[in-house]
């Protein structure tokens, strides 16, 4: 070949390598572009009621159904991404680790599965059925309507040892809540934002127990004097030296089964029940968005519905990724 026809060749292929890397880059971004929100169109197209009437009638029969169908769908995604990695039952999964221990509202997400199955056979993600369940405990409550793309895959790991690494604990600070937040794509207003989760729903005395000591004569005293006293005074009465260890407090003493603003309102108050919600009005960085939510009713619905989405689409398998499992507590056989 003549030398200069090929050094023209070589020249212009080297010029082609910011393209192909473009190009892969583009391929291997996060298959979160995969999701549509009419991705059952016509594999099953009731998908979205079917749920939403199986989240109704489970929320009927027990009020606690919402919270905790909201709370679980945040501790899935959390580890290994939005891909029901939360649900498989057995030895040494993430529901087997003790910041797991107490979650609940499994059934409704398995009942659903098991209607679909039947009207939809080997369609629908257990993934997928978890955002909606999730997503409709929020409007049934009073939250906001939010459309959720789907077409997750179900997810083939659950182990304990990815819990702890990956989790949030009441005990963090901003910073180390935002650094976990932001590991997985969500910024330090998205925090504050999902936090707002907590205006529904209750948690165990021994949630924030660690912001009360027990006196010589047995009463439960606050350590934390952040909070406001006669709040404090309430909890140290209902969680008392001897109380069952499944004794529950509302997240939101003012309307806790109202999915609203009041949340943000309580912050401000000092009445925050977790160290973790506490930590929000204390932090300049954080307590102008808790200002401007308890204010704003309308804002914080409209955040929501983006916040919850990025929640959402953390990490999902799609594709060829992961399976659409049969039943939703166990990988396929
Ligand atoms: C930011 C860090 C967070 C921490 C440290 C945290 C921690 C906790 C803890 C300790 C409980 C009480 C569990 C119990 O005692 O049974 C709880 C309850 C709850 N959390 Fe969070 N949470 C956080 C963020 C979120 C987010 C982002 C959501 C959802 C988007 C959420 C939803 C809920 C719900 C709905 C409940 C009530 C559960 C029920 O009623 O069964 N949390 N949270
Ligand atoms: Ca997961």
């Amino acid at each position: 070949m003549d030398p200069k026809l090929h050094q023209t060749i070589l020249l212009s292929s080297f010029k082609l390598i910011p393209f192909i890397f473009i190009a892969v880059f583009l391929l291997s971004t996060p298959s979160a572009s995969q999701l549509s929100s009419d991705f059952y169109l016509f594999s099953c197209p009731n998908v979205e009621r079917l749920v939403r009437n199986t989240v109704e009638s489970a929320s009927a029969l027990d009020s606690t159904i919402p919270g905790k169908l909201l709370r679980l769908l945040f501790h899935d995604c959390l580890i290994e991404g939005c891909d029901a990695s939360v649900l498989i039952q057995g030895k040494g999964t993430e529901r087997s680790d003790p910041a797991n221990k107490s979650l609940g509202g499994f059934y409704v997400v398995d009942s659903a599965k098991e209607l679909l199955e039947v009207l939809c056979p080997g369609t629908v993600s257990c993934a997928d059925i978890l955002v909606l369940a999730a997503r409709d405990a929020v409007e049934l409550t009073g939250g906001p309507s939010v459309a959720v793309p789907l077409g997750r895959r179900d997810g083939l790991v659950s182990s304990a040892s990815n819990v702890r690494p990956n989790m949030v604990d009441t005990s963090f600070s901003v910073d180390e809540l935002a650094q976990r937040f932001t590991s997985k794509g969500l910024s330090m207003d998205d925090l504050v934002v999902l936090s707002g989760a907590h205006t529904v729903g209750s948690s165990h005395c021994d949630a924030f127990s660690e912001r009360f000591k027990q006196s010589s004569n047995g009463t439960m005293v606050p350590v934390d004097t952040s909070l406001e006293k006669g709040y404090a005074k309430q909890l140290a009465e209902t969680c008392r030296a001897g109380a069952s260890a499944t004794t529950m407090v509302d997240n939101d003493p003012s309307t806790p089964s109202l999915f609203d603003n009041q949340y943000y309102v309580n912050l401000l108050a000092n009445r925050g029940l977790l160290h973790s919600d506490s930590v929000l009005v204390t932090d300049a960085r954080t307590r102008r968005t808790v200002e401007a939510f308890s204010e704003s009713q309308d804002a914080f619905f409209m955040s929501w519905a983006e916040s919850f989405v990025k929640l959402s689409i953390i990490d999902v398998k799609t594709g060829d990724d992961g399976e659409i499992r049969f039943s939703c507590s166990s990988v396929n056989g």
